[in-house]
Order: structure tokens, then sequence, then C-alpha cells
């Protein structure tokens, strides 16, 4: 399809315009207009009967279809210059290595208000979303002005397409930051070549508390000072606040944050704030990776191993991995920063692609926590306690010390059952177990999967004995037995039950951080990036829950999650001590994780990887498909799989037999998926580009849906 460079175009003759929309069809569609419109600006179209918000990729001569056919563009959305280039490279990059049609990359990124057709038509439209959010009291009057007087730019996306508002160069006031230690002396050092080199990745390998949040607000102060914008990417909604009030106290306000809590106003200021220049961090989760900034000059991944990076469904991206592509592509510095880094990242420093930085000690002199396993198997537990873990806790009670209980089940119990039938809490809808929660006073029945709920029984619904019990246990109970156990102590559960209401994280996680507590209860979401000041005691539960599991990088997230938690404990006291209660002291995770060696860990779970040709030695794409019966789910997969065998593409990748998923049903559909592998990107990618552009035929009939994963994270 030939295509036209825009400005050469003559107004008033009709242009098509090639426009992605988010459908689940690939390829643009055309639309025709009077004059062309420059790639990266949203047009409003009907398409079929529905308005949608889609946006101009390319301008063509002749349309794709028979002229007739194409249809008009309603509107020009002309309440933002156009995306700039770097940002539909990306965009374009994205859509490319994850193979997915660009109208499902570009649209899904922006802010929700951007994308909705209704935001712009209708008597309370006000202009759209964008005039609306720059009348609001505190934009600023050069804002509104400009977006009164703004008519759409016919230029190429390139060139000045985004208000770049000067930075006002160092913060007024900034608060001093502590005295450097000598490593974080010699890290800085290393980062600041790195800047001064112009671009390149880091990996900045710190152990728990050693003072990396200190050298990413050094470092980005650097980059202000050069009229440079930050991006700072943290892998929780529930870190931001902490790091906010850092980056305000040291950098000053022209900060911008941005994550999926936001109301839908608050994230469009921010982003126009952050892609007008105006602010010069911004900061957030995986989503702002997505966000224009036209004079971005670092970027930092922190925690960088956490597997919340991923996207889970939609386009199913890594924000770490497109940070780095991000970073090579403008030529700046990406710094990634982890106590127990990916196994992907930590080979690519290993091999030299990264540069390796590490701050081996604790930034406060503190020694790391004292680990101790303790053998469940002959322990007399009382609620999943061991004697061991209830005098800990006892002992720090007495001090005035704070511990933390952590329990990665959220929920009272994990199943209900019979005492005299087999009955279980079966969902209806799901092959897995419904949890039972505590609601108040009552008790209800709550799927994690497909989200049903249910009241108890009164008594079993197969033989009617009114003995039904509770097994094993989650945050909520363990909070209720805590309270009972030690009945002066103030107990606060941090999970994501507790944190569902807007507000109410940052007020837990504020309590927390004050000392209000004096044992914390709680799932991940306390184990990582806080700084409690009195935390002394941290005692695991079920951690043996994730040794057995099917999935190949288990061990890893396990290792990572228990280092994280320990790193949790005794940050500015020594004396802390880390209790992981275990059938199995003897596997040698727990036996690297006494030593908080997480050098030896990693060398160890490589050595292996590369035995079994698994990543990051190979690379690997996952196609699900979805059926009413997985026979049909398998029965599509096994025929992309001789489809795939039979293509010349195929040499070189290694096809696995096509399996249910673990949990096979989920809201009465089910899974199944088929694994593809290669020792070189290129001859895995190779192979898709050929294989899925056949598969919507062979999926004709019974499969309801498939898709393709790179990368997948979960096997
Ligand atoms: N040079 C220093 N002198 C004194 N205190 C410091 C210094 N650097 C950092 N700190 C303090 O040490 C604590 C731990 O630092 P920080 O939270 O940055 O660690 P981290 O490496 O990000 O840890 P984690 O990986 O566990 O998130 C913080 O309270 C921080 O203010
Ligand atoms: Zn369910």
């Amino acid at each position: 399809m030939p295509l036209k460079r825009p400005a050469g175009a003559v107004s008033g003759e009709t242009v098509y315009l090639a426009v992605a929309l988010d459908v689940p069809l690939p390829g643009l569609f055309d639309y025709s207009h009077d004059r062309p419109v420059a790639p990266g600006v949203r047009v409003r179209v009907m398409f079929g009967r529905r308005a949608m918000v889609g946006m101009v990729w390319a301008v063509r001569d002749v349309p794709g279809v028979a002229a007739d056919r194409v249809r008009p563009i309603e509107a020009v959305l002309d309440d933002l210059p156009p995306m700039p280039a770097d940002w539909l490279r990306m965009a374009e990059f994205a859509a490319h290595y994850y193979h997915r049609p660009l109208g499902e990359v570009l649209l899904p990124v922006l802010p929700p208000s951007l994308r909705k057709p209704a935001a712009y038509t209708g008597a309370r439209s006000a202009g759209g979303p964008v005039c609306r959010a720059d009348r609001r009291p505190g934009a600023s009057r050069a804002v509104r002005k400009r977006a009164a007087l703004e008519t759409p730019v016919d230029g190429d996306a390139g060139t000045d397409a985004a208000e770049v508002a000067p930075p006002t160069g160092n913060p007024a006031s900034a608060e001093d930051g502590p005295t450097l230690t000598d490593a974080q002396v010699r890290v800085l050092a290393g980062l600041r070549d790195l800047l001064a080199a112009g671009s390149g990745v880091a990996l900045l390998h710190g152990v728990t508390g050693s003072g990396k949040t200190e050298l990413y607000l050094r470092l980005a102060q650097d980059v202000l000072a050069a009229g440079r914008q930050v991006l700072l990417l943290v892998p929780e909604i529930n870190l931001t606040p902490q790091l906010e009030h850092s980056v305000r106290a040291r950098l000053g306000d022209r900060l911008a944050v941005i994550h999926s809590r936001l109301s839908e106003g608050d994230r469009l200021r921010a982003w126009l704030r952050a892609s007008r220049g105006q602010a010069d961090i911004l900061l957030g989760t995986r989503l702002a990776l997505f966000t224009p900034l036209p004079r971005l000059g670092l970027i930092v991944v922190d925690e960088e191993h956490d597997a919340s990076y991923k996207q889970q469904d939609g386009l199913r991206y890594s924000a770490r991995d497109l940070a780095v592509w991000r970073g090579h592509d403008l030529g700046i510095p990406v710094v990634l920063g982890s106590a127990t880094p990916s196994l992907e990242t930590w080979r690519h420093a290993q091999e030299g692609n990264y540069r390796l930085l590490s701050l081996p000690d604790r930034a406060q002199a503190q020694p790391l926590p004292e680990i101790r396993l303790v053998d469940t198997r002959r322990a007399r537990l009382e609620q999943g306690f061991t004697p061991q873990l209830l005098d800990a806790l006892d002992a720090r009670l007495a001090q005035g010390g704070q511990s933390l209980v952590f329990i990665n089940r959220r929920g009272y119990a994990p199943v209900l059952r019979c005492a005299s039938c087999a009955w279980v809490s079966q969902c209806r809808r799901c092959t897995a177990h419904m949890v039972l929660h505590r609601m108040g006073s009552r008790h209800v029945l709550q799927c994690h999967h497909c989200g049903d709920a249910m009241p108890v029984p009164r008594a079993c619904p197969d033989c009617g004995d009114p003995d039904i019990q509770p097994m094993g246990r989650g945050t909520q109970r363990v909070e209720e037995f805590l309270a009972e156990r030690f009945p002066g102590a103030r107990i606060l559960r941090i999970d994501a039950d507790a944190t569902r209401l807007k507000g109410s994280a940052e007020a837990l996680f504020a309590r927390a951080h004050a000392g209000e507590a004096d044992i914390l209860v709680g799932t991940q979401m306390v184990s990582k990036g806080h700084d409690f000041a009195r935390l002394g005691l941290v005692g695991v539960l079920n951690a043996d829950a994730m040794l057995f599991s099917q999935d190949f990088r288990a061990p890893e997230r396990l290792f990572a999650q228990l280092m994280q938690v320990a790193g949790r404990a005794g940050r500015r006291q020594g004396g802390a001590q880390v209790i992981v209660q275990t059938d199995y002291p003897e596997q040698a995770i727990y036996q690297a994780l006494l030593q908080h060696d997480y050098v030896r860990f990693a060398a160890y779970a490589l050595e292996e990887r590369r035995d079994l040709g698994l990543p990051p030695f190979s690379s690997q794409a996952l196609l699900t498909a979805q059926a009413v019966r997985v026979r049909d789910a398998l029965d599509f997969l096994e025929a992309a799989r001789a489809l795939a065998q039979s293509l010349p593409e195929s040499a070189g990748v290694r096809i696995h037999d096509p399996v249910p998923l673990r949990i096979v049903r989920v809201a009465r559909v089910e899974r199944a998926q088929l694994l593809f592998e290669s020792d070189g990107r290129g001859a895995l990618h190779r192979l898709l580009r050929a294989l899925l552009p056949c598969l919507d035929e062979a999926a004709r009939g019974a499969v309801q849906h498939w898709g393709i994963e790179i990368d997948p994270q979960e096997i």
C-alpha cells in the first residue's frame, strides 16, 4: 500500500486515512477526509454502528477497499497535538513484538477519557476532556490559552509534537539527603558514568535496605538539573505514596503520578502534565510507561524482578522490557534496581550487556536479619504457628517492637469441608475451591477466579451434616488467632481485601509505618519495597506452598519473595530475626536463603535453566485457547501444532504438547495451552509470523478465543 507524506497533499482533495482502532481484528481501517491528518492524531469514526475513537497511523493515496465503501471520519480530535514520533515507535514495536494489532496497543494505553467517543459529543462535553481538564482551577493560564487557540498540526509527528514547558531548574529548597555510604558513592559514580555516556542499562543490585532509593533520587537530581525528565516505575500502587513523599521532599513538586486507581480526571491531568513537559518526574506503575515524555532523560525500574511489571491481559507486555527498549531507542540510560534481580536481567549483567553495580550492605550499618528455618514436621502447631514463632512474637511484644506475619493467602480459610462426607466448597463455575471470607460478623464463600460469591451453607449440601469446617488458614484467620493469643497487641491486617476501598491502603500503610501496630499480618503486598522503621521480626507461614509448583519460575519467585519479606526486618535496629516455617528445611532454596546469598542462588538456578534450555537461555511463547470443553481447545492447539510443524519456519523451534491449564475451568470456560520455545528469539518470531495469521481459520467452531503471549511469566 503506497503511503504518502501528509505534507505533500493539497487541501480540499479527498485523502484516505489508515486508522488504528481497538478492535480484535488485524490491520488498519480506511476512512476518508478532506485534508491530511498527521499520524498520531485521534479521530472519531463510525465502526459499523459504533462510534469509536481511533488513531491515524498513515495517509494513503488509494484506499485498501473500494473507494465508495470508505466512510468519512466524523471528527478530528484536535485538542491534543499528534502523539510524538518516539511514542509511536514504541507502540509500533510493542505491537510487532507481542504480535498484536496496532489498535490494541495505541488506544488502550491512553487515559480512558481520551478514547471515549462520548467524551467529545453532547451538550456537556464542553470541548472534550482535555479542554475540561485545562479549564479546572489550577491548570495554568498559558495552557488554557494554548488549548483555546490550538489548531491541528498537519505536520510530521516527529517535529515539535509536544508542548514543552521549560524546566524550572533546581527545585526550590530541596531537602538534603543523608551522607552517602562508601558503597553508595561508588555506585553513584558508576551511574553518573552511564549518564555521561548517554545511554546503556545498569543493574543496581543492592541488598534490601541498602539505599537504592537514595541513589535513584541523586541520579534524578542530575537529570533534572540538565533539564530532562525522569520516569520512575514501581511495581505496586501501594509503593507510590512512600516514594512520592521522598521525591517531593527532595526534588520538588514538578511530579506527576500515574496508576490504575486514579480517577479518570486525575489520570488525564497527570498524563497531560507529563506529556506537556510540565512535570519533571513521572512516578507510576507499568501503565505509566506509555506516557509521552518530551524531555525524557532517564528511566528507573525499581524492583525490576517483580511480576507486576507484566500485564496479564490484553496486550501482555512487560513494562520492564519495554522500558529497556524505550531507553535504547531514545539513547538514554535505564536503571534496573533490585535485591533479587530476575534471572533474565542477572544474565544480561553477567554477560556484560548491562552494567552491574552492587550495594552489598545495608545503608544504616545494620546487619541483614538472622534467618531461622523452623521444621514444622515434628512441631506441635497451634493454628499453624510453631512454639518458636509464638515465643518470638511474645518476646518482640515485650520489647515494644513490631512484627510481621507473612502468609500469601487472603481470606479466612482456603476451603470449607464437611467432616463426615467428601464435600468441599467447590466453585460451580471453576475448577477451584471457594474461599471462606469473613465479612464483618458473617462469613461468605468467594471464588478468587471468577468472583462468584455465595452464603455459607448451614449444613453440608451433600449429606446434611451441620459439621462443616474451615480447612487451613488465610490472613483473616491468622489475624483472629493472634488477637485471641495476644489480647493486648495491636494487630493490623494488610491484604487486597483490607485495601479495597480507595485510600484505605495508604491509610493502613501509614499506620504500619508510624508504628501504630504491634503485629502486621500481610500478603505479598507488604513484603516488598516498604521501609518499616521498627520492624524486628518476620514470621513466614506456608512458604512451602510454592516449593513444588509445576512452573519452572516458582523457585526464583519463592526465593525473591522470601528475601524481600525478610528484608523488611531490622532496617534501623540490629537484632532482627526472620523465622521461616517449613516441612523441607533441607531444600537448596532455603539453604541459600539462610546465607542471604542471591548470587549463589542465581548461579545455581541459571545452571539448571541452561541444562534444561529454559529462559533466559531460550525464548518462549504461549498459545492459549478457550472453549466450553477443554477437548475442543486441545484439538485446536493440536491442529495449530501440526500446522506449525508443516511450516519451514518451524526449524529450530521446539513445539511442546498441548496441555490443559492447571486451573482448567474459570467461569465455565475451559483453557489449554501450547508452548513454543527456541534458542534464539528470531526463529520463534518468524514462526509465529507465519503461523498466527492462519489460526483464525483453524479456530472456527468450538474455540471461543485464542491468544498468543510472548515471554510468558507463568506456565
Ligand atoms: N547513606 C545513608 N545514610 C543513612 N541512611 C540511609 C542512607 N541511604 C539510605 N538510607 C536509609 O536507609 C533505608 C533503606 O533505604 P532504601 O529504602 O532506599 O533501601 P532499598 O535499597 O530501596 O531497599 P529495598 O530493596 O528493601 O526496597 C531508608 O530509610 C533510607 O532513608
Ligand atoms: Zn469461580
